[in-house]
């Protein structure tokens, strides 16, 4: 198995805010997450990336326990996410914002920075061509030495995902990353995720799009108050009553 959590559960005082919830995320697919607001699908991600510890329950990366490492841990071992809203540094350029991604493959450190040393030199090339590298794959080579501030939403949340990139996973969780821009640009974001499952890197989402996962997704798993109501593929998604009545039936067409 790839990456599964096992009776994964969350309570935030009397709150729980995912509840004993097992899911497996296929490898080489398009995974996606959708639910209700406030269904526990951000916390899901945040449990998983190891920003919040869970209370209770597993998280199983390639045969490894990752439910109580660190984040940066567990980004090293090839797990990225990326948020809702971006916080870019508005003054510096898109390459330099997404130059830091690469970061947490570097060894430098400040003995190194201090002494300016051959290997912190290797390594900020290392970044730079990293960064240069998965700004042209999510086609911002244009802007990249514009000022992060100056960009739209949509370069924006390319962005998002070129630093998720520059942390070379083998999957990214993505959250919400259509959320705010048009029609077409939902459709080259959507695109955009084909091509990073085509690339090898495994791809799981919360979106609130129900037309865009639809037709997006290969797999699909249901929240509604913190527990998995549903999992199956768009078409069994679809026709499933417990998941009409809890979320399709009122923003299907969203
Ligand atoms: N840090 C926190 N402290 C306390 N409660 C929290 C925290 N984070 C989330 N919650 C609560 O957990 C529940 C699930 O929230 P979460 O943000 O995971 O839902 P969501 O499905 O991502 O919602 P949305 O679609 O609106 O982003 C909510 O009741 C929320 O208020």
């Amino acid at each position: 198995m790839f990456l599964e959590t096992k009776n994964l559960t969350k309570r935030f005082g009397g709150n729980t805010a995912v509840n004993n919830v097992d899911f497996a995320i296929e490898q080489g697919k398009i995974n996606a997450i959708i639910g209700p607001n406030g269904a526990g699908k951000s916390t899901f991600f945040n449990l998983i990336s190891g920003f919040h510890p869970p209370t209770s329950g597993q998280v199983i990366f390639k045969g490894k326990d990752i439910t109580k490492l660190p984040s940066n841990k567990i980004a090293e071992l090839g797990v990225a996410r990326t948020f809702q809203t971006t916080n870019l540094f508005d003054q510096a350029t898109v390459l330099d914002n997404v130059i830091v991604g690469h970061r947490l493959r570097t060894k430098s450190n400040l003995f190194d920075a201090i002494l300016r040393t051959k290997r912190l030199k290797q390594e900020e090339k290392q970044c730079k061509d990293k960064a240069i590298e998965v700004l042209e794959f999510v086609g911002l080579t244009d802007v990249a030495y514009k000022l992060a501030g100056s960009l739209s939403q949509e370069e924006k949340k390319r962005v998002a995902f070129a630093l998720g990139l520059a942390t070379d996973p083998e999957i990214i969780f993505l959250d919400e990353p259509a959320a705010g821009v048009n029609p077409d640009e939902t459709e080259g974001l959507a695109l955009l995720m084909q091509k990073m499952v085509k690339s090898g890197v495994t791809v799981c989402l919360i979106e609130h799009k129900m037309s865009m996962i639809m037709k997006l997704a290969d797999k699909i798993m249901v929240l509604n108050y913190g527990e998995k109501i549903a999992e199956g593929t768009p078409e069994q998604i679809k026709n499933n009553d417990a998941v009409i009545k809890a979320y399709l039936g009122g923003s299907a067409s969203a």
